[in-house]
């Protein structure tokens, strides 16, 4: 092949991956479709292709290159950690009933491995580095037998050439696969996936070869891990296994030209283990990261290798300032063999495009790129780098005014908000001391031993996504709307009444999203139509966009949790999002610090509480199940970001009267990682996600000397299976040998709103069983 090891191809600018759920969530919809049983798998596998057709075209019509691997044909029915994995056959032993004789896994053992099935529990699913994203975290064990056992780059590869494009195969790389993944059951202690790497280089090996073989001029491999501290790998040993596989597979004779990829932060100390080896490409980010200076370690590699430079933002909707991106691009010049411009990551973190959006506010709509607008940023910027500023002067024009506009909005600083900012004082940030809440708390609750509750949603069932969607088309008045959101409140209230929890929620019916709810609520905030993004499967979010000041006009939670307690003698838990998560899972404005902006979203939850309380609400909870996730990558910036996202915490619980109980809910937390930042949230009660990993967390929690309620989640809501009442009894004499009966809580990992009655019932019913079994055995 003509340009083989040369470094050639991509021109024109490129992406690190585009959203593959479909511009109307197509997959989405074939994927519930399949699993429901009502699409067959051919039907399923037609809409997928559709999909990549579609995408294809469009990349191409935007300015990508049809021809030179410049179009990424990265896809995935589910996850790509869970691809990689299959294809290099990490099937963990209890799925080997979907294999067949060649070690190829069928496509419900694959979703097996995903989902979970009667009583085979899918891979545990976590965050992808530091986003809303979550991937299944592969299991790998001294014996687990490597070899190749699917084709999917290679078929993904020939599907883009049948349609006329030769495209760039993307797959998660080896060093990333492996410390990303956890040992499996069983595995000795000390044991960690990557001594394995000398076993599984081979299956990636033959995966190149394979590529090879359909002539594909290039494939990239994503290698994000590189730029993680947070890996549970220690960084020298990660450094080296990297520099390793890279030389490896760089010496191999039939292959692909091979570009690393390493997102969401700077390589920094992986730079060499990179750039020193005899691979063609590194993708950087340069969003998140600098334009490394001519003297670092690892640069002069760079030398003769294209370097992919993410300088157009892939995690975040703000329009690119063309001018700084030009810049860095200009810095990167003398540095590299050729520089490539692309996005910092695959776009699959942004909506599809801003063509679907039609009531977005003109001006607002000026200042933002989704994934499409993003590829014709990076387009523009190729050829103005490649020496054509005149051809598209336009679009950097545009962008200057869109930054203007921006700069000048009324909306954007507003004087009443500054104000109540810079009046705070540390009395703000500070409750009562715990012990005093807490006998406070006890004497106005009267709660039993191990009490019960659910983490706040409800099934979010076809008739109340009905009632929402009618309401939202105007199809019911405003009273009808209430009428109906209150009879799916009282259908809640009496069902935990029935199975007999003892603290109840109001089931969450009036909420499209938790955080997209309190967007709509607030000022500063605009919503999307269409802006969907995946978020695990075939489960998508539409990240809220916050603009401006955050404003509260009025309660907007008050009138459904005081109906809902109206119903009851038992405590109603008010139930609000926290502002670190209502950050985490918005895109959020870029041009003030976070912890600013944080603290505007407290101020108005503050607000919201106190409504609260006057409505006669005792337990209020305010989630943050992302508190984890924004941790960063480097520990270097660890201190700061947990200084601003407690504190923003704190000040929005911390005018909360004495007896007020303060709830959080935390999940897919890695708890042990922050363990000393929930301590310091200084809520009387957490609730963590537990089951999928068997309840590690109650070791990390017993470590650190946790004093407060704690409620380990005893019932994966993630899966379908519904647990025995013996199932969760044995979580909680795991949950009991490590933390005193007192402060144990019994409930759910998370909300139930994904879940569906037939499965909820019998699971809270087992559930509230088991703890009263546990209660009479403590008592006795
Ligand atoms: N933002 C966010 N991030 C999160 C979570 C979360 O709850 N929210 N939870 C964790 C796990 N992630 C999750 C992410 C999404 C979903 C989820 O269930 N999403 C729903 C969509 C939720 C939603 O916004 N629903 C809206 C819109 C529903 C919809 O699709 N409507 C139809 C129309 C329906 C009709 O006409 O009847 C349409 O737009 O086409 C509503 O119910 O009002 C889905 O993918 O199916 C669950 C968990 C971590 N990250
Ligand atoms: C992702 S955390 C979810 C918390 C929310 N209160 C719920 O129950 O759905
Ligand atoms: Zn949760």
């Amino acid at each position: 092949m003509a340009d083989r090891h040369t470094g050639a191809g991509l021109e024109g600018g490129t992406i690190l991956g585009y959203p593959r759920i479909g511009r109307r969530r197509q997959l989405k919809r074939a994927l519930e479709g399949h699993w429901a049983g009502r699409i067959d798998a051919d039907t399923l596998a037609q809409a997928a292709a559709d999909i990549r057709a579609s995408t294809w075209n469009r990349l191409h019509d935007l300015g990508l290159e049809a021809h030179d691997a410049a179009i990424p044909s990265d896809f995935s029915y589910y996850d790509q950690v869970l691809d990689a994995a299959v294809l290099v056959g990490a099937i963990p032993e209890r799925f080997a009933q979907w294999r067949d004789d060649a070690g190829r896994l069928s496509l419900d053992g694959y979703f097996a491995m995903a989902r979970g099935v009667d009583r085979v529990a899918p891979l545990e699913m976590t965050k992808w580095f530091d986003t809303n994203y979550h991937y299944l975290v592969p299991e790998i064990g001294p014996d687990t037998e490597f070899r190749l056992s699917g084709d999917q780059p290679a078929l993904l590869f020939a599907e883009g050439l049948s349609h006329g494009f030769v495209t760039r195969p993307v797959i998660v790389g080896p060093v990333t696969l492996l410390a990303l993944s956890k040992p499996a059951e069983g595995a000795p202690e000390g044991f960690e996936p990557l001594d394995r790497l000398d076993d599984l280089l081979p299956v990636y090996a033959e995966v190149l070869a394979g590529l090879a073989a359909l002539d594909a001029p290039w494939v990239q491999l994503d290698e994000s891990a590189l730029v993680s501290e947070l890996v549970p790998v220690d960084r020298a040993r990660l450094l080296v296994a990297a520099r390793h596989a890279y030389q490896v597979l760089g010496e191999l004779a039939e292959r692909p030209q091979i570009l690393a990829q390493a997102s969401y932060a700077a390589l920094d100390d992986a730079l060499p283990a990179l750039a020193e080896t005899p691979i063609e490409g590194v993708a950087i980010d340069l969003v998140r990261g600098d334009v490394p200076t001519a003297d670092a370690p690892g640069v002069a590699g760079l030398r003769d290798k294209l370097v992919v430079a993410g300088v157009v933002d892939g995690h975040n909707i703000w329009r690119a300032d063309l001018d700084a991106a030009l810049e860095r691009l200009e810095a990167l010049r003398p540095l590299a063999g050729r520089v490539v411009p692309s996005s910092s990551t695959s776009l699959f973190h942004v909506p599809h495009t801003l063509d679907d959006e039609t009531s977005l506010d003109p001006e607002l709509r000026g200042w933002l790129a989704f994934a499409d607008e993003k590829v014709a940023e990076i387009v523009a910027l190729a050829r103005a780098y490649d020496g054509d500023r005149e051809g598209v002067i336009d679009a950097f024009e545009a962008a200057r005014a869109a930054s203007a506009s921006r700069r000048a909005h009324a909306g954007v600083h507003r004087p009443e908000v500054a104000k109540r900012l810079a009046g705070l004082t540390p009395a703000d940030f500070a409750r009562a001391p715990y012990a005093e809440r807490a006998a406070v708390q006890a004497d106005e609750l009267h709660l039993p031993l191990l009490p019960t509750t659910t983490i706040g949603s409800f099934p979010q069932t076809p008739e109340i996504r009905r009632t929402r969607a009618r309401h939202n088309r105007g199809e019911i008045d405003e009273a009808t709307y209430r009428e109906e959101i209150r009879g799916h409140i009282r259908d809640v209230i009496e069902l935990q009444e029935r199975i007999g929890l003892d603290v109840l929620v109001h089931g969450e019916a009036e909420r499209n999203d938790m955080v997209q709810y309190f967007a709509e609520h607030l000022e500063g905030f605009a919503v999307t139509e269409n802006g969907w993004v995946q978020s695990y499967g075939s489960r998508c979010t539409r990240p809220s966009i916050l603009w401006g000041d955050v404003v509260r006009p009025e309660p907007f939670t008050v009138e459904w949790i005081r109906y809902a307690q109206s119903l009851t003698e038992k405590p109603v838990k008010g139930m609000l999002t926290g502002p670190v998560t209502i950050l985490a899972w918005s895109f959020v404005r870029d041009d003030q610090p976070r912890r600013d902006t944080a603290d505007q979203v407290a101020l108005a939850l503050r607000d919201e509480i106190s409504d609260l309380e006057a409505a006669g609400i005792d337990i209020v909870q305010v989630d943050e199940p992302a508190i984890r996730e924004l941790l960063p990558l480097k520990r270097r910036d660890h201190a700061d970001y947990l200084d601003w996202s407690v504190s923003a915490f704190r000040l929005a619980t911390s005018g909360a009267r004495t007896r007020t109980q303060i709830h959080t809910h935390l999940c897919y937390s890695e708890f042990g990682q922050i363990i000393d930042a929930v301590d310091g949230l200084d809520a009387d009660v957490t609730s963590v996600e537990a089951e999928r990993s068997r309840m590690d967390i109650v070791r990390d929690i017993r470590a650190a000397g946790f004093a407060r309620g704690i409620g380990p989640g005893v019932y994966d809501i993630h899966s379908p299976r519904v647990p025995a009442e013996d199932d969760v009894e044995q979580l909680l004499d795991i949950a009991l040998d490590s933390i005193p009966a007192s402060q144990l809580w019994v409930n759910p990992d998370c909300g139930l709103k994904t879940r569906r009655y037939e499965e909820v019932v019998p699971a809270l019913t087992h559930m509230v069983e088991a703890a009263r079994g546990e209660r009479a055995r403590l008592d006795a």
